[in-house]
């Protein structure tokens, strides 16, 4: 697309678009009246508008039947998982028994890597990017001190290069194969949470199954963001966050893709619960844990019900707007505008006031732009935040701005924009 920097343009192109009419389905905070200029996707979507009567038909339901509720209703708590899962295994790229919906992200990761790191004294290492998420580094380092390893020698962190800020893919590659020998598992995110790079998730599953470990990917900034393939890509296990792209809520259910190439594996440790028993038996009460054939077989506790109906509110939107691939063409777009208006402050200015850390190509990049304010960072972020322009702040100078395609529109990418230009005569920065 041609961008243009005028507000008629961006009111054409909301004009224009086929995705408009599901802004309606969310709700905004307001700031003087108006909707907020909500760019903060990426850590917490927007409430469904559904998402109220969604919990309240399992509250009348809870009402109505109380503990029949289990088997009772037109959706039974004990199956109401089920409908979660054609809508998610879309998003994810899986079939419906390589997906899960339990617990949250870091408890996932770990029950995974119960299964999936097992660690011998020659192969025993995790190798992640820098920078991942501290929740995914705490998760790694407990899990090699808990198989009785030293995280500073178990753990290989991919750094970018001298000078710069993203990973290289044969780099990322070079480095499995150069540790070929000693790497028990790969976990890697789908897209870095500081940067917004999306990285190439089919090279690095290849490379990690060429050196013969297995290949853990996390998720939280993917889902929900850009289209996935977990099934073709091979990956051995993967779990990401609802609360996030996936509009479900603060502390949404998570979930966890188990590849089913592992279905038949009973060699793998788990942490067993009796919500992963097999599902035609669960209520025999028998002893010896029998799994529920596929990822269901890695669940433990009770399922969340309510949070499992705010999770459905925001997959119905997903499905009435056709799935993660028209969605995405418009996130680029809005990413695009973004991108362009903030190398148009840049230009006026006449020096890169704003350096846009993620990655130029949209291949490498969902809905994310992490900006680095070169001047007075905190008081812009302050400045926007002060007049309606929602994103988020990470130490020591980065706003990142995330445009989703369901909720965002162009008027919103140029409103933010404006208020960027604006903030540096009000913070004489
Ligand atoms: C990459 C990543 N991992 C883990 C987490 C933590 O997830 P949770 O608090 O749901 O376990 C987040 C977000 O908070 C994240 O972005
Ligand atoms: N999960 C969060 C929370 O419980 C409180 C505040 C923020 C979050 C987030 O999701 C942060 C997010 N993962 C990030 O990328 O920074």
């Amino acid at each position: 697309m041609i961008y243009q920097d005028t507000f008629g343009f961006a009111q054409q192109q909301d004009e224009q678009d086929e995705l408009k009419s599901f802004r309606d389905e969310f709700l905004f905070p307001q700031h003087n009246g108006h909707k907020v200029i909500y760019l903060c996707g990426n850590s917490l979507g927007l409430q469904p508008k559904s998402a109220g009567q969604y919990i309240k038909i399992q509250l009348d339901n809870w009402e109505n039947f109380a503990v029949e509720g289990w088997f009772m209703g037109d959706d039974p708590w004990l199956s109401y998982h089920k409908a979660l899962l054609p809508t998610l295994s879309g998003l994810l790229g899986a079939n419906d028994r390589e997906i899960t919906v339990m617990n949250s992200l870091t408890v996932n990761l770990h029950l995974l890597m119960v299964s999936f790191y097992k660690p011998t004294n020659k192969r025993f290492k995790i190798l992640m990017e820098a920078g991942a998420f501290p929740s995914d580094q705490y998760a790694v380092e407990s899990q090699v001190r808990f198989h009785g390893f030293n995280p500073k020698e178990a753990i290989i962190e991919v750094t970018p290069r001298a000078g710069e800020v993203t990973l290289r893919t044969a780099d990322i590659i070079a480095q499995i194969e150069d540790n070929a020998d000693e790497i028990a598992l790969v976990l890697f995110s789908g897209i870095n949470y500081y940067t917004g790079q999306l990285f190439d998730m089919e090279s690095i599953v290849k490379a990690g199954h060429k050196a013969g470990a297995m290949v853990g990917l996390d998720l939280a900034h993917a889902a929900g963001n850009v289209p996935l393939q977990l099934h073709n890509w091979g990956a051995d296990f993967a779990s990401w966050c609802s609360y996030k792209y996936m509009n479900s809520g603060p502390g949404g259910i998570s979930g966890a893709f188990v590849h089913e190439r592992h279905f038949a594996n009973d060699k793998l440790n788990r942490f067993a619960g009796w919500w992963g028993y097999r599902r035609d038996k669960q209520f025999l009460m028998q002893p010896g844990f029998d799994p529920e054939l596929g990822a269901q077989g890695w669940n433990v506790s009770t399922s969340p019900v309510v949070l499992m109906a705010m999770h459905k509110a925001s997959l119905d939107i997903f499905e009435k707007a056709g799935g993660i691939v028209p969605l995405r063409k418009k996130g680029d777009l809005l990413t695009g505008y973004l991108e362009y208006l903030i190398n148009n402050i840049n230009q006026k200015q006449g020096e890169e006031v704003y350096r846009i850390i993620t990655p130029k190509d949209q291949k490498d990049r969902g809905s994310q732009l992490s900006v680095v304010c070169k001047r007075d960072a905190r008081a812009i972020f302050d400045y926007l935040a002060q007049n309606g322009i929602i994103g988020d702040w990470r130490e020591p100078d980065v706003i990142r701005l995330s445009p989703v395609p369901l909720y965002n529109s162009f008027t919103d990418i140029y409103h933010a924009a404006e208020g960027l230009f604006k903030a540096l005569g009000a913070t004489n920065a």
